[in-house]
């Protein structure tokens, strides 16, 4: 603390920032935090009490409290809520002061953000930050970009608080502009990707084979102690267990089945759409959230287009099988998104560098994995990756996966369970490892009833034909 001012405030004290803030004190920074609710000031000082956290109920006392240039990091409710607070801070900024806006905003609104503040002379950057409450406890994976000079002079807390694997921090410089908060879009996209092939994993265990919670339980704690192993699988495990305490029935099966969400995997898709790099599996991922709120019209079509299931017979042989479907719809969550990210950064010049973002993923984050090592490993050997199945470690494990997640997909569908993750990760491999796609009667239909023209594999330039 510099004449007893605070090294950092945080805005918003909520799961993430009364959370960071107590890692930061943990790691012997003096900050301070505001809310504007009284209550969650009350829980800070509570929760801080060992490191005597205090925070300001009076925004003015917090912004004077803090050490000049001020350091001052948003965890509020990504949207308007962002805009209000930094337009109650800039009259009581000045030159130099610099806002982190943590949340998950918008990757558009932190490029707007930023060019209304530097236009104050107030430094901005935006950071992606995951790892849930857990994470921001005790070490989060975080993705700043933007404003370099803001960064570092925030980079030594940042570097302290993250999670760290094999010594090294999981958190990175992502780029210039609005980059940290495009790459934890991406994150999140990849997250809703395996959170829905884990769901669709569940259907096939239980609709398919029959299991119950139990089984299903132990069948995830032996995947998580092989090449599975992620952070992901090992919560979902552990929901296996868990007993609601107002039926003593088992909690899943007392939760409604109708997903929500709040945007960040809906934005991935549509910037990919955008910048017409597929993400297919991605985008199953939002849809089938989408489609779990349609509930009264599936339990109508349910009863009136039943689907008569097909024995698994070689029970054994089927566990396997989806251990093998699992490992390749997670590299394919990953590839997407790493696709995606590499086209991004050509389109808006994020300069993202790929190896050092599978690194930061490697630890603290929602999409922490074992896989992520071996991701990593492939962008460090050759950085410019053109895509994850190009890498030759990846194709190996692809050329061994690939058969039993056939079968899966194949018996999922003959038992009518939808797979809609599974089924178009496949279709995306096929349809990437095709040299001669069918779309060249596309370029014809496209021409035939709309002149729109084709290319020809024997001739440069541009043709148009009299198909009647
Ligand atoms: N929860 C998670 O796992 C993760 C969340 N995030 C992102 O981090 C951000 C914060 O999330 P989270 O901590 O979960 O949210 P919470 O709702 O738990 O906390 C946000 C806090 O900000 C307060 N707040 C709202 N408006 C203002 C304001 N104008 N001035 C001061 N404080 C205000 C809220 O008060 P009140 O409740 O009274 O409105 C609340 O205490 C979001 O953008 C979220 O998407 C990122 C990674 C993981
Ligand atoms: O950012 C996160 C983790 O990385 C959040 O948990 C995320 O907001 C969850 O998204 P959604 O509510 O859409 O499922």
């Amino acid at each position: 603390m510099m004449n007893n001012k605070y090294t950092l405030g945080m805005i918003g004290l909520g799961t993430m920032g009364r959370n960071l803030l107590l890692n930061m004190a943990d790691n012997g920074f003096q900050v301070t935090g505001y809310d504007k609710d009284p209550k969650m000031l009350k829980k800070l000082e509570e929760d801080g009490k060992a490191h005597n956290l205090k925070g300001f109920e009076s925004l003015e006392e917090f912004i004077q409290s803090l050490e000049l240039p001020r350091r001052i990091m948003l965890l509020v409710p990504a949207g308007k809520i962002v805009d209000s607070v930094i337009a109650e801070l800039i009259p009581l900024l000045g030159k130099g002061d610099m806002i982190i806006d943590s949340g998950n905003s918008h990757f558009t609104d932190t490029s707007r953000r930023a060019i209304e503040l530097s236009e104050k002379g107030i430094h901005f950057f935006g950071m992606g930050i995951s790892g849930g409450e857990e994470g921001a406890r005790f070490g989060p994976s975080m993705m700043p970009g933007g404003d370099k000079a803001a960064y570092n002079a925030v980079k030594p807390i940042l570097e302290a608080v993250s999670a760290k694997v094999n010594g090294d921090p999981c958190v990175a410089y992502i780029g210039p502009g609005a980059s940290g908060h495009f790459v934890k879009m991406v994150h999140n996209g990849i997250e809703y990707s395996m959170m829905q092939v884990l769901a669709e994993t569940y259907d096939i265990l239980k609709n398919g084979l029959g299991y119950n919670n139990d089984q299903i339980y132990s069948l995830f704690e032996k995947w998580n102690n092989g090449r599975l192993k992620s952070f992901l699988l090992e919560v979902t495990r552990d929901i296996f267990k868990v007993k609601d305490e107002k039926t003593g029935n088992f909690l899943l099966d007392m939760i409604k089945d109708q997903a929500k969400s709040k945007g960040t995997g809906k934005w991935t898709s549509q910037v990919s759409m955008d910048l017409q790099l597929p993400i297919p599996t991605i985008n199953e991922s939002v849809s089938a959230r989408d489609l779990s709120k349609f509930k009264s019209l599936r339990v109508a079509l349910s009863k009136a287009l039943p689907h008569q299931s097909v024995a698994i017979k070689d029970t054994a042989e089927f566990e396997a099988h989806l251990e093998q479907a699992l490992y390749f719809a997670m590299i394919t969550s990953y590839a997407q998104g790493l696709h995606l990210l590499e086209q991004a950064s050509v389109e808006f010049k994020y300069e993202l560098n790929l190896k050092e973002i599978s690194q930061i993923w490697r630890g603290g984050c929602i999409i922490r994995a074992e896989l992520l090592e071996d991701i990593y490993q492939a962008y460090k050997k050759q950085p410019q990756l053109p895509h994850l199945y190009t890498d030759e470690s990846i194709q190996h494990q692809l050329k061994e996966i690939i058969p039993g997640t056939r079968n899966i997909v194949i018996t999922a569908i003959a038992n009518g369970i939808a797979i809609p993750c599974y089924a178009s990760a496949l279709a995306y491999y096929d349809a990437l490892r095709t040299d001669k796609s069918p779309l060249n009667l596309t370029q014809a239909q496209r021409d035939f009833f709309g002149a729109h023209t084709f290319e020809r594999i024997d001739e440069e330039g541009i043709f148009h034909a009299d198909w009647n």
